[in-house]
Formats: C-alpha cells, sequence, structure tokens
C-alpha cells in the first residue's frame, strides 16, 4: 500500500528494537463500530505506544492524544515505523513531567489516521483499501474507538487526559462523554467546537487536495509511484503550517531574505518559500491525503455540544479537574477560545504558554507544558 507520494506507508511498523521507553501494540476489538454519521466500520485497529507500567489499583494512567498529522510515538528517536521523533520528546521520560517511573502512559494513533490505526489507506473488508469507500468519521467515534482501547487495557479512569488542537478536541469529548472516566483533564490550543475561521482553513486544505488530478476521488491508492496527491497535499500543509505559526515569527526568522543560493527576482524563492516547502515535502513524505481529509473533516464536525443541548451544558458535564491552555500568538485557536472553555468547565483554570511560535507553541513550549502538567497532577 502507498502514501498520497507513491511510496510504502508507514502503517505496519514494529515496536524498534532498543526503543528506551516504548513499544508500538495494536489493539484490534471483535466488534464494529457504530459511527455517529452512519454506518460501522468492521475489523478496525487503534495502533498505541505505552511507557511504564500500570498500577495494580489502576490509579496512574495517562492518556496523551495527538493533534491532526501526529502519532503514537510522543518520546524516542525517529526509526522504523516512526517517521519523526516523539512530538513531546520533553514531556515523556524519566525525570520529566510524565516519568514512566510514576505513571502509565498511553498514546493511541488516531482512528482514521495513517500511523497503524485503521484509515482510508487500510485494507477494507474485500482486502483492497478503504479509499473513498472509507466512512465519515466524528471526533465521538475516535473517543469511542479509544474508550474501547481503555477497556482492553484495564484502564477504568484515567489519571490525566492530555491532547493539543485536535488532541484537545478528543480530550474535551472524552471528559464530556465520559466524566466519571477523566480524573484530570488538560486541552490544550483547542475550542470547544470548530469556528468560522478554522472551518474555512480546513476545507481550503481539503479544497486543495480534493483538486489534485491524482486524488482521483480518493481512490489513488493502486495509481503508480508518485502518482497520488501529493501536490494537493503539500499546498494544504503550506496553508495549515502558516495557520500554526505566528506573523511577527516569520517577519523576525525570514523577513524578505532570499533562500541562500536563490534569487526571487529570477525565479529562485525567498527563504520563508523555501521553509514552507521544506515542511510540505516532510509531511508529503509520511503522510497519507486520505487520512488528512477525514481527520480535517472530523475537526470541522466537532462541535461539543451537538446533541447535548448546547455547549454551555455539554461543558456543566465534565467533573475532572481541568487545565485549560492557550498559546498567546495561536491566530488558529485564539486565547478567548481556550478563556471561554476554562469559564464553562467548573473550577478549570487557564493558563496562557507565551511563544513566538503560534499555534505551534503547544509543541514548541514543552517546559511550559511540562510546568502546567506537573502543576495539574500534583493537583
Ligand atoms: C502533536 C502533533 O501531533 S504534531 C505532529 C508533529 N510533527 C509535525 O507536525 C511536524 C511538522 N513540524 C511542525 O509542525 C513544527 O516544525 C514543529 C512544531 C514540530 C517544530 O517547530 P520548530 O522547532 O519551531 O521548527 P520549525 O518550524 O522552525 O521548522 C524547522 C525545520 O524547518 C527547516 N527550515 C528552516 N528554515 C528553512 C528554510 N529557509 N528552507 C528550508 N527549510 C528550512 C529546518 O531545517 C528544520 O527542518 P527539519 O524539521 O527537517 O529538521
Ligand atoms: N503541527 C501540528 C499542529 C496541528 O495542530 C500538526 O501537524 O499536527
Amino acid at each position: 500500500m502507498t502514501d498520497s507520494h507513491g511510496d510504502p506507508l508507514p502503517v505496519s511498523g514494529a515496536w524498534r528494537e532498543g526503543d528506551p521507553v516504548g513499544g508500538r501494540n495494536w489493539f484490534r476489538p471483535a466488534m464494529p463500530l457504530g459511527l455517529e454519521r452512519g454506518g460501522v466500520l468492521p475489523g478496525y485497529q487503534i495502533a498505541y505506544e505505552t511507557w511504564g507500567t500500570l498500577a495494580p489499583d489502576g490509579s496512574n494512567a495517562v492518556l496523551v492524544l495527538h493533534a491532526l498529522t501526529g502519532d503514537s510515538h510522543v518520546a524516542g528517536p525517529a526509526g522504523a515505523g516512526h517517521p519523526s521523533p516523539g512530538w513531546w520528546d520533553g514531556l515523556v521520560g524519566s525525570g520529566k513531567a510524565l516519568d514512566p517511573a510514576r505513571w502509565f502512559i498511553v498514546a493511541p494513533n488516531v482512528l482514521g489516521g495513517c500511523q497503524g490505526s485503521t484509515g482510508p489507506s487500510s485494507a477494507g473488508p474485500d482486502g483492497l483499501p478503504w479509499g473513498s469507500r472509507f466512512p465519515g468519521l466524528t471526533i465521538g467515534d475516535q473517543v469511542a474507538a479509544e474508550t474501547g482501547l481503555a477497556d482492553h487495557l484495564g484502564v477504568g479512569e484515567w489519571a490525566l487526559v492530555v491532547g493539543g488542537s485536535m488532541g484537545g478536541m478528543r480530550a474535551l469529548e472524552w471528559a464530556v462523554r465520559e466524566p466519571e472516566r477523566v480524573r484530570r483533564l488538560a486541552v490544550l490550543a483547542a475550542s470547544a467546537r470548530s469556528s468560522a475561521d478554522q472551518i474555512a482553513w480546513t476545507a481550503t486544505q481539503i479544497a486543495a487536495i480534493t483538486s489534485d488530478p491524482g486524488w482521483r476521488g480518493g481512490d489513488y491508492y493502486s495509481a503508480r509511484p508518485g502518482d497520488g496527491p501529493h501536490g494537493g497535499l503539500g499546498i494544504a500543509r503550506r496553508i495549515a503550517h502558516l495557520t500554526y505559526r505566528s506573523e511577527p515569527e516569520l517577519a523576525a526568522r525570514f523577513d524578505r531574505r532570499p533562500q541562500p543560493g536563490e534569487d526571487p527576482a529570477s525565479g529562485g524563492r525567498f527563504a520563508v518559500e523555501s521553509y514552507v516547502d521544506h515542511h510540505a515535502a516532510k509531511l508529503v513524505r509520511r503522510f497519507d491525503a486520505g487520512s488528512y481529509v477525514r481527520l480535517a473533516e472530523a475537526m470541522n464536525l466537532f462541535d461539543a455540544g451537538a446533541g447535548r443541548a448546547g455547549v454551555a451544558e455539554a461543558l456543566r458535564r465534565v467533573t475532572a479537574t481541568t487545565l485549560v491552555g492557550g498559546v498567546d500568538t495561536d491566530r488558529l485557536y485564539p486565547l478567548a477560545q481556550q478563556r471561554a472553555l476554562a469559564e464553562g468547565i467548573r473550577g478549570a483554570e487557564m493558563r496562557v504558554i507565551s511563544s513566538a511560535s503560534g499555534h505551534d507553541g503547544f509543541l514548541v513550549e514543552t517546559e511550559q507544558v511540562a510546568k502546567l502538567l506537573t502543576d495539574l497532577l500534583a493537583a
């Protein structure tokens, strides 16, 4: 099976020998998953990694939920089956905020993703890639799959559920849907429902992918290598990446400088152009366009208040000790959205992460996030 670049998908990577703290496992429930938008998903799997050991009384389990293009590899180096190094390496490990000596840390790859969990690039019931037949998912469906994983692992109640961005949506959904199973909650750089601005940015990214002739209606997996919608996926990433960073940061880092050795006036690139090209190329090498579209749709549909008499009512269900974090320069999920979340959840505390990096601040400012989690875990 190939990705949108025509390269083999990194879906079958086994646990790497020598990984100091983690291993990847698969949860394959026997029951199909009924979906909120209709239909069922038969025979799915959730890839996950764990660090540490579940305490006999089950009190030390921590669920870490990744963002749009993240994966189960929260910590540790890149390697076979892990195209990127751990995205929160500064937070998980000996002496860190989430120390495996104390906590049993679980990180699943999201349902619909492409890093081990079932998604559009996975084989469907007939053995062929799901492609366009892969059903539309919601954040609620993804959390439902994760509750199955929690049952499988013997985790009745999470000591902490934490996530940023799309991971923050899932963390919030967990605390609203399963309040008795979430003792502490950390929602970072997210909101209770996707805003018009977020929907528009995401829809534009989806359009970039689906208008690439290589998309083939979502059924490009048997195209010859290199013939998938990698151009469209790269444009989607360029758009997304700019929303993840801040304007002052780009000005300070790149200004109008040309990329070394290139002249923008003669067909060369500005340094900032080369920077977004680089991030596009990197994502295209490690991510599947079909997953990007399905996950982006789920984010756009997210509204914690849907079917629950509105956001205020939904947030009232949360019983977890809650910390909401936002990044002061986040132009995609502005602070006002996290403030509203913190106001709506009983007893929740609001923390502001100071960063030049915009939305990506929740990934970059690991020291501040570590402090936030350490404080919450001490509560
Ligand atoms: C929670 C999650 O699930 S998120 C998933 C995790 N990973 C990703 O999303 C990967 C995409 N990257 C990102 O989102 C961000 O880069 C982060 C948050 C991971 C890291 O942010 P930062 O440390 O600030 O990195 P920054 O945005 O400056 O990018 C650095 C890269 O740009 C490259 N770069 C910088 N300037 C230029 C330039 N002018 N031309 C080309 N490349 C450039 C660097 O060489 C570096 O490359 P590398 O990442 O291949 O080593
Ligand atoms: N850089 C992150 C940000 C999304 O919130 C990602 O790609 O998942």
